[in-house]
This record gives C-alpha cells, sequence and structure tokens, in this order.
C-alpha cells in the first residue's frame, strides 16, 4: 500500500474570525478520494474552518496542513498557490454576471496562470462535459438555472484539476430535485478523479440520500465520525 499524506490535517488547530476563538483544539484527517459533510447549528463555525482551509482566514495555532502547504509556516502571499491546489464551491456560485460561462472559465484560468489558448480552450470543454454543460458556454449566468450555475461554479472549481474540493452548503439555494443532481455530480468527482470534498450543509435530506462520513461543528468543537439524527 502507498503511504500517502492525508489531503487535510488539523492537528490542535484553533480557528478563529479576528481576535474571536471559535473553534479550537480541532484534530480531524482526510484522505484522498475521501467525501466528508461538515454540519452543524448555525453560527458554529463551519464557513470559519473552510475559509481557514482555503486560506481566507489566517492560521496560527496548532497545525494545519491542507493539499500539502503548511498554513502556519506558509507566507500570505502564497495563498494564490494555494488556491491552484483546490477548488472553492459557493452557496450563491458567485459567477462573474457581464460575462458568458466560457468566459467565466476563461478568466478563472488567466488568474490562475494559464496563457495557452488552445490548453485553455480544451480545459474548458473538458470541465464543462465533466458537468453536463458541454453546450452551454455561450449562455450569460442569468440565462441559466439555479443548478446549471452550480454545475459551472462546480466546472470552475474543477479548472486546476484538485486533489480537494471545499464547498459551502452547495445546495443550499436549489430544490430537492437539483440538489439531487449537484450531488450526483459531487460524488462522481469525488470517485472518478479521486478527489477529497469537504462540503458544509445543513440539508439532511441530502445527508440521508448520500451517506457519508460526518463532521459536526458544535460547542467550539469539532467532532469527527459525527451520528446524525434524522427525526
Ligand atoms: N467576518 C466575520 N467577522 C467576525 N466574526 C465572524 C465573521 N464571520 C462569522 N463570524 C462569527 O464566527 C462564528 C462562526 O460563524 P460561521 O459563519 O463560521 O458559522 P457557520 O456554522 O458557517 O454558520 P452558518 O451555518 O449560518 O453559515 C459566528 O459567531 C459568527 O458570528
Amino acid at each position: 500500500m502507498i503511504d500517502e499524506q492525508p489531503i487535510i490535517q488539523l492537528s490542535n488547530a484553533n480557528i478563529y474570525q479576528g481576535q474571536s476563538l471559535i473553534l479550537s483544539d480541532v484534530n480531524i484527517s482526510v484522505n484522498k478520494g475521501e467525501f466528508v459533510y461538515l454540519i452543524g447549528k448555525t453560527g458554529t463555525g463551519k464557513s470559519s474552518l473552510l475559509k481557514t482551509l482555503y486560506g481566507d482566514l489566517p492560521f496560527h495555532e496548532g497545525s494545519c496542513q491542507v493539499v500539502g502547504f503548511d498554513l502556519k509556516k506558509m507566507d500570505w502571499k502564497k495563498v494564490p498557490y494555494l488556491r491552484r491546489n483546490l477548488g472553492v464551491v459557493f452557496q450563491d456560485f458567485q459567477l462573474l454576471n457581464d460575462r458568458n460561462v466560457h468566459d467565466n472559465l476563461k478568466f478563472a484560468l488567466k488568474a490562475t496562470g494559464w496563457q495557452d489558448k488552445k490548453e485553455m480552450e480544451d480545459k474548458i470543454t473538458d470541465v464543462l462535459d465533466k458537468v453536463g454543460l458541454g453546450t452551454k458556454g455561450f449562455k450569460m449566468p442569468y440565462e441559466l438555472s439555479g443548478g446549471e450555475q452550480q454545475r459551472v461554479d462546480i466546472a470552475r472549481a474543477m479548472l486546476n484539476s484538485p486533489k480537494l474540493i471545499l464547498a459551502d452548503e452547495p445546495t443550499g439555494n436549489l430544490d430537492p430535485e437539483t440538489s439531487d443532481g449537484i450531488m450526483q455530480l459531487l460524488f462522481r468527482i469525488c470517485r472518478e478523479d479521486d478527489t477529497a470534498i469537504v462540503m458544509a450543509t445543513h440539508d439532511y435530506i441530502v445527508l440521508q440520500k448520500f451517506p457519508s462520513r460526518v463532521l459536526r461543528t458544535e460547542n467550539g468543537q469539532v467532532i469527527d465520525n459525527a451520528a446524525v439524527n434524522f427525526s
């Protein structure tokens, strides 16, 4: 068996928002290709944890390794390099409304250092096919349904073939049927590309339909392999 480093490893980690300690003594590890839910009541720190993992909040106490980056030692200027190695998916899609789907993806590629036109075109075709939007590249974001916009957001997260995708309530704005489609897509990416996915959610229907390991934020702690009470 190949001895691989976890994609995420936090040990005795403290998570802050400014001066406020949000989560303390966090000890979790996520392996390649794992799908992990992050649940917990509102305001208990799910987004704060995800933001720390993608370098949006500084990390100082304990240890935190993400896709091979040591966040405690990492120079703040290196955050763009960290971001090239992971994908982030948001609840509100965060697409640029002044350009079409293709150009949204091209913008993201250029912003992460891509230059070769042919390679960029091939990559855009590849990710749009993967999310089932191969024919929608010319559409403006406002011409798409919520589910389609979320697929574009996921396509954008996949552009740099990340080993990790962090998703903050990706089904939060979608109806149950559309959510199912997004969950099937995320699980397929996880399985076929061996991408680890950490997904914050309030959606217990999704958890029930697509069971996987659960982390729960509660009373300033993160509980691993948490039981879920569906009643
Ligand atoms: N920008 C900020 N500045 C200061 N405190 C913040 C900021 N954002 C969030 N907080 C605080 O951090 C704590 C955790 O919030 P966080 O958004 O991480 O929780 P959450 O579990 O993701 O909540 P939700 O489920 O509502 O999205 C809350 O007490 C919140 O008020």
